[in-house]
């Protein structure tokens, strides 16, 4: 077990690539072989800032591609008190509404933490908390097409809405911010979610690391 007695990995990447997908497999299968209790899962989109002051028209207009939109001093707070051995309470985010809901989930320490989000890499202080990193490296042509599919059924848009979001935010800051970001990570995984020998190899890299 390493000193923190927490492992914390990263799954970065463009907006839906499949980092939640291989998030969620990951942690599913690895809490079938070590219990429930020892592996939890934490969404950067968790930490958008609040924006409930602001009205409605003005949160469409934010740009949650840019890394200011995030609060991520509270994800890296979060983060150190997990390795503290402390319970954080994680704020539960709307799409629908583009700001925290007055919920929050309680999440107790945990051996490992998997994060996903589109930005973690770029933050530097992030990236000294986290043990391994992934970025998933899906073409942006699929990206999108997956994320008007998501966006309409699961996240209330319209088709209109997403392509123009696309064109004016998600793909530039893509290039600006997120593509640059592989850089810093140690696996890059082709094609997402689905790529059963990356997920194995990340699973065992994640044992490995709970045996130091
Ligand atoms: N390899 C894949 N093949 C088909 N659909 C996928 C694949 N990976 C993800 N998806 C689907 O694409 C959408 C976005 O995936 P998700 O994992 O939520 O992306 P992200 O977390 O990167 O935004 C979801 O509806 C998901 O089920
Ligand atoms: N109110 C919001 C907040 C975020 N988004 C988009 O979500 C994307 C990140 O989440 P993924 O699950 O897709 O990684 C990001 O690209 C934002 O554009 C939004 O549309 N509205």
């Amino acid at each position: 077990m390493n000193k923190n007695h927490c492992v914390v990995i990263a799954i970065a990447g463009a907006s839906a690539s499949g980092k939640s997908l291989i998030a969620h497999t990951i942690c599913n299968e690895l809490r079938q072989e070590m219990g429930t209790d020892q592996i939890g899962m934490i969404s950067e989109d968790a930490y958008y800032k609040d924006q409930s002051h602001m009205a409605m028209e003005e949160r469409i207009q934010t740009n949650y591609d840019h890394p200011k939109a995030f609060d991520h001093q509270l994800l890296s707070d979060h983060i150190q008190a997990l390795q503290n051995n402390q319970s954080v309470e994680i704020p539960v985010y709307s799409y629908t509404e583009h700001t925290r809901t007055d919920e929050v989930i309680n999440l107790s320490p945990k051996k490992i933490i998997i994060v996903e989000g589109i930005l973690l890499l770029t933050d530097p202080k992030l990236r000294e908390q986290i043990d391994a990193s992934v970025f998933i490296d899906t073409p942006l042509d699929i990206c999108l097409m997956r994320r008007l599919t998501r966006d309409i059924s699961e996240r209330g848009r319209t088709m209109d809405s997403v392509i123009e979001q696309y064109k004016q935010m998600v793909r530039p800051m893509f290039l600006q911010f997120i593509e640059p970001s592989k850089q810093y990570a140690d696996i890059i995984i082709p094609r997402g979610g689905k790529n059963r020998i990356a997920t194995d190899i990340l699973k065992t890299r994640i044992k490995y690391l709970l045996k130091k």
